[in-house]
C-alpha cells in the first residue's frame, strides 16, 4: 500500500475524531506507524514522528503536511532514556503537550533462540520493551505535571503460542503486554489509559529483513491464507486512541486473521522436523482402521 492508498482508505472514524489532539507516532517513517500516521492525519490530529533514520521521518512528515497536518519529526532512538527525555521536552515546546502516545517502534532479527548471544539479545529486549517503557513512563509524568488526561496505545504481536525464531522479541513484546495491563491500574487515577494491538503477520517495508521462504510462511500463518496490512493496525489503533474506546484500558486487541487459533509462521524457514506429510504417515497400530 502507497502514502496515496492510505490517504484514501475507507475508515469506520468520524472525521475530526481527533481535532485539537497531540499524537505522537514512534516508528512514524515506514510501514504500520507511518499508515497510522496518515489516518491520525486524516482525524485532523497534530503530529509528532520519531525514528532513528531523519530521512524516512522526513519523507513521511512531508506526506502528512501535504494532507494539512501540523507535523514535526525527531530523530533520536527510543533506546536512550536521555532522548526520550530530550524528545518530550521539544513535544510540549513545540505542540503545548501531547495527548496520546502510540509505541510503534521496534523489530527483531530471526534467528534460533540456542544461537542468541547477549549483544543482540539486549538490542531487542533494549528497543522493544525498556524503550517502550521510556516512552510510556516519560508520557505518564507529562501527563501527571499538568494534570491533562492522556492515553498510550503499544504495538506488539501476537505471541499467544509462542513465536519460535524470534525468543527475543516474543519475550520482550509479553513484557510489554503486561507491563500496560499493571500502569493501566497505576495509572488510571491520573486519567490515563493504556491499551495494545497486536499484530499478527502485516505486510510492510519491515518483511525485507525476512527471506523469501519466511515471507511465504507468513502469508500462511493464519486461517485466512492471507497477510494484514498496515491499514487494519492503523485502524485498531486509532480507535483505542479515540474517545470511543474510552472505557477500555489494559486490554490487547488482535489484529492477526486468527493466528492464535492457527498458523506457524517460521522466520527462518521451517525446520524439518515440523514438515507435515500427512499422505505418508503412519497412525499408532491401535488407531489403524480396515476400509473395506
Ligand atoms: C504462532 C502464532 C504466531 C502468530 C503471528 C505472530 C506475529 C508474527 C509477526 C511476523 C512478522 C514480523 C514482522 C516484523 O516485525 S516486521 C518489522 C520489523 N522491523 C524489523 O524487524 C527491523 C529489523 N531489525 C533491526 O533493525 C535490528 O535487528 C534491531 C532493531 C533488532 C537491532 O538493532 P541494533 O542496531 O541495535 O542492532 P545491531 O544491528 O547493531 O546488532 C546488535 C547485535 O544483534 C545481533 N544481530 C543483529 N542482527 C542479527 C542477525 N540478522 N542475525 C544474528 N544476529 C544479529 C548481533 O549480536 C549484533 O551484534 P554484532 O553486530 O556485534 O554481532
Ligand atoms: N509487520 C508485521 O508483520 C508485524 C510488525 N510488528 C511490529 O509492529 C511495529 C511496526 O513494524 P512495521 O511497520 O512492520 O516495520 P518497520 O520496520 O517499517 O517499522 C519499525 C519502525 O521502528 C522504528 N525503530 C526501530 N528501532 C527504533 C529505535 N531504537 N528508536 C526509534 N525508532 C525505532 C523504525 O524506524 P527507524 O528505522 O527510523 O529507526 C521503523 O520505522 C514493530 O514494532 C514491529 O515489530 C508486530 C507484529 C507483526
Amino acid at each position: 500500500m502507497s502514502d496515496d492508498d492510505f490517504a484514501q482508505r475507507p475508515t469506520a472514524l468520524r472525521e475530526g475524531a481527533f481535532a485539537g489532539k497531540v499524537v505522537l507516532v514512534s516508528g512514524g517513517g515506514s510501514g504500520i506507524g507511518r499508515a497510522a500516521a496518515i489516518l491520525f492525519a486524516r482525524l485532523w490530529a497534530r503530529l509528532v514522528l520519531c525514528g532513528r533514520d531523519a530521512g524516512k521521518l522526513e519523507s513521511a512528515g512531508t506526506c502528512l503536511a501535504r494532507l494539512g497536518a501540523d507535523v514535526s519529526t525527531h530523530a533520536m532512538s527510543i533506546r536512550s532514556p536521555e532522548a526520550v527525555e530530550t524528545l518530550f521536552a521539544e513535544v510540549v515546546d513545540r505542540h503545548g503537550g501531547l495527548d496520546l502516545l502510540v509505541n510503534n517502534a521496534g523489530g527483531q532479527f530471526a534467528q534460533a533462540s540456542i544461537d542468541i548471544r547477549p549483544k543482540g539479545w539486549n538490542a531487542v529486549v533494549d528497543t522493544n520493551l525498556n524503550g517502550t517503557f521510556y516512552m510510556m513512563q516519560a508520557a505518564a509524568r507529562h501527563w501527571r505535571d499538568v494534570a491533562r488526561p492522556g492515553c498510550i496505545v503499544n504495538v506488539v504481536a501476537a505471541i499467544w503460542r509462542g513465536m519460535p525464531q524470534v525468543a527475543h522479541t516474543c519475550a520482550a513484546r509479553a513484557g510489554v503486554v503486561f507491563l500496560s495491563k499493571t500502569v493501566a491500574t497505576e495509572w488510571a487515577p491520573l486519567n490515563i489509559r493504556v491499551n495494545c494491538v497486536a499484530p499478527g503477520t502485516i505486510r510492510t517495508e519491515g518483511f525485507g529483513n525476512y527471506s523469501r521462504e519466511a515471507r511465504a510462511s507468513f502469508s500462511q500463518a493464519n486461517p485466512t491464507l492471507r497477510t494484514g496490512d498496515a491499514w487494519d493496525i492503523a485502524q485498531a489503533i486509532a480507535y483505542l486512541g479515540s474517545d470511543t474506546a474510552g472505557f477500555i484500558t489494559g486490554e490487547t486487541l488482535n489484529v492477526d486473521g486468527g493466528s492464535q487459533n492457527w498458523g506457524d509462521p517460521w522466520f527462518l524457514g521451517r525446520p524439518e522436523y515440523f514438515e507435515l506429510n500427512y499422505a505418508e504417515a503412519r497412525l499408532p497400530e491401535n488407531l489403524e482402521v480396515q476400509v473395506q
